[in-house]
């Protein structure tokens, strides 16, 4: 989020009215979906909160409640309007506890720095609104807190040096590194820390970037090479460093996993195991593409280059160790002069991803320390594994480029369809919710409403099969409902077909890491379309039961047809109006 996007203003000092200014920004490329939701929930434009009435008694609550309302519809992403935008109401449950913390902590900025800026007047209400939104933000971590079981067994002397190299070069660190059931190393808490605590500040000058390898003897030779990037030059540099004993970064390169074992390393059973997912293919692809580019520099460059390409070090299986390497320890540094490059960071790569993690904002160096900062935007207690995001990926991108499927639900975890593009669905300007170029599914367990119209699936993929069924506009409910009949149907039937195609999964405990990581991921897969079919299958009896009602009415008490009222509930009408509405 932008920070003019926040602010406090004095709208009317007369009146002492204070405004707290959380608005949607118009350079948000969702800004016509966010607007609709806003409007659709009543709230103004402007994102003007008011810190007047302070002195009723359930002010704190009223403020907090609007604040987050807001907060939670600007901070939403493409994927979760997708699936229906936010229950804003929602006190207890969240839809997606990273966007919810992006909300908290986006009013919790917006606090900090309105205190900041020094209005006496109002700091004690600015503190109230502070220590409410840091109490949301501790409740939010207690509820998603995983547990991490730490194997004691395991000697840390490596990762021990290299910290002890790191600190004597500027590291400044609130955590230490432990070998955590499940995912190989990662950093817990030396002590208790706190919502914007610096739990680990690592200097540029360990940072390994781009700058490094213009200094190398390989690069007045890769740079002369059509197309190459920088990305591929440093990896290039990284399979030679690794075995340079006077290197810099001896104790980061001796750190390093002897494999990485990610979805790139996956033998043929693996790939077998994952018939029928677009897993199978997406790995393929990966590994065609890489051992392309490893065809087009080698072996010519060892070839023209001995002295600095030697063969043994340019091997297919080193180069696709190092693609692994960055691919899954790489971090987007933003550097002072604005430039965005993909780094190595010593220590920082032992922090493991989170769906919900502890360090939210990082990647920018910070000018006025010349480090990188990684700040906490929830508390993080002593022996409690903290987490980073290396972003908001499907299970699919992370078992492919890192190895793993995190714990838990991912709400990022979507199958992509591919539906008919002949059926044009609604332009941006009429019905901005129902505009959408890419469709997809995910755990019908994820959404909140299973209710007449919605069934848990998502409103875009609903509406463009609606759509299918029958491009003009209904207003006979009996029709209406037909078509909502054809509709779960045509999804059932698609997505029984899927499951079919998955088939099922047998693990045994032979069996290596690689083929039960593909069948655990194929198992999430059949759970998701599972999810579907099992919708479907609820929303279908929920249309027949309002069909018959129909039906009744039509026969008993209404000759001219029946209005919405004489078949469904009073709610679910509400809902409909809602969804009529929201078109
Ligand atoms: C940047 S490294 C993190 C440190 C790593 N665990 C290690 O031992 O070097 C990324 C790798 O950590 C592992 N990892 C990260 N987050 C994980 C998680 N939530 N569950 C399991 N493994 C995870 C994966 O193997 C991933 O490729």
């Amino acid at each position: 989020m932008e920070d003019d996007e926040l602010h406090l203003s004095n709208k009317s000092a007369e009146n002492d009215e204070y405004l707290l200014v959380l608005e949607l920004s118009e350079d948000d490329p969702l800004f016509e979906k966010k607007k609709k939701l806003l409007e659709v929930n009543g709230f103004n434009l402007q994102g003007h909160v008011s810190l007047k009435n302070s002195s009723c008694p359930n002010w704190l609550n009223t403020t907090m409640k609007m604040l987050v309302q807001r907060a939670r519809i600007i901070c939403l992403d493409e994927l979760e309007l997708y699936f229906g935008g936010v229950d804003v109401n929602s006190s207890v449950e969240f839809d997606n506890p990273r966007i919810e913390l992006e909300a908290l902590h986006s009013i919790l900025s917006l606090i900090d720095k309105t205190l900041s800026s020094g209005n006496h007047k109002i700091t004690g209400l600015l503190q109230d609104l502070r220590n409410a939104s840091i109490d949301m933000i501790q409740d939010l971590g207690d509820k998603i807190r995983l547990e991490t079981r730490i194997v004691t067994n395991y000697s840390c002397d490596k990762e021990r040096h290299l910290l002890q190299w790191g600190e004597s070069s500027g590291v400044q660190t609130k955590l230490e590194v432990a070998y955590v059931e499940g995912a190989g190393r990662g950093v817990v808490a030396k002590e208790d820390l706190k919502v914007g605590d610096i739990a680990l500040e690592i200097p540029v000058s360990i940072i390994i970037s781009e700058e490094l390898v213009h200094e190398s003897d390989m690069f007045p030779i890769l740079e002369k090479i059509d197309g190459v990037s920088s990305e591929t030059i440093l990896l290039l540099w990284s399979m030679k460093e690794k075995h340079n004993h006077h290197s810099k970064f001896k104790f980061y390169f001796d750190a390093l996993p002897e494999v990485f074992n990610t979805g790139l390393s996956f033998g043929v059973n693996a790939i077998m195991a994952l018939d029928g997912t677009l897993l199978l293919e997406e790995i393929v692809q990966a590994k065609e593409h890489l051992r392309t580019q490893y065809d087009e520099l080698f072996p010519a460059l060892c070839n023209d280059h001995p002295d600095i390409f030697p063969v043994e070090l340019y091997t297919w299986e080193q180069f696709l160790w190092a693609c692994e390497l960055w691919y899954s320890n790489g971090m987007k540094v933003m550097f002072t002069g604005g430039k965005l490059q993909t780094c190595l960071v010593p220590i920082a790569g032992f922090l493991n991803h989170s769906v919900c993690p502890h360090v939210l904002h990082f990647g920018k160096v910070d000018s006025a320390t010349n480090s990188l900062k990684f700040p906490l935007s929830r508390p993080c207690n002593a022996g409690e594994q903290c987490y980073l995001s290396y972003g908001k990926f499907s299970s699919s991108h992370l078992v492919t480029f890192y190895g793993f499927l995190p714990q838990g639900d991912n709400p990022y975890d979507v199958i992509p369809l591919e539906l008919d593009a002949t059926i044009t669905d609604c332009s941006e300007d009429n019905c901005p919710m129902s505009n959408w170029t890419n469709h997809m599914v995910r755990g019908t367990w994820l959404s909140k409403n299973h209710g007449m119209f919605h069934y848990g699936l998502p409103p875009p993929l609903l509406d463009h099969f609606r759509r299918a069924q029958s491009p003009m506009f209904q207003n006979n409910i009996h029709e209406k409902l037909e078509i909502e009949l054809e509709v779960l149907e045509d999804l059932r039937s698609t997505f029984e077909d899927m499951l079919e195609t998955l088939g099922e999964t047998n693990l045994d405990d032979s069996t290596s890491w690689d083929v039960k990581l593909a069948m655990e991921f194929k198992d999430r897969q059949i759970m998701i379309v599972s999810s579907i079919v099992t919708s479907c299958y609820s929303g279908c009896k929920l249309v027949e039961y309002e069909l018959s009602q129909v039906v009744i009415n039509l026969s008993f008490s209404d000759p001219n047809g029946g209005g919405l009222s004489s078949s469904l509930s009073v709610l679910q009408e509400a809902q409909w109006m809602k969804y009529i509405g929201s078109l």
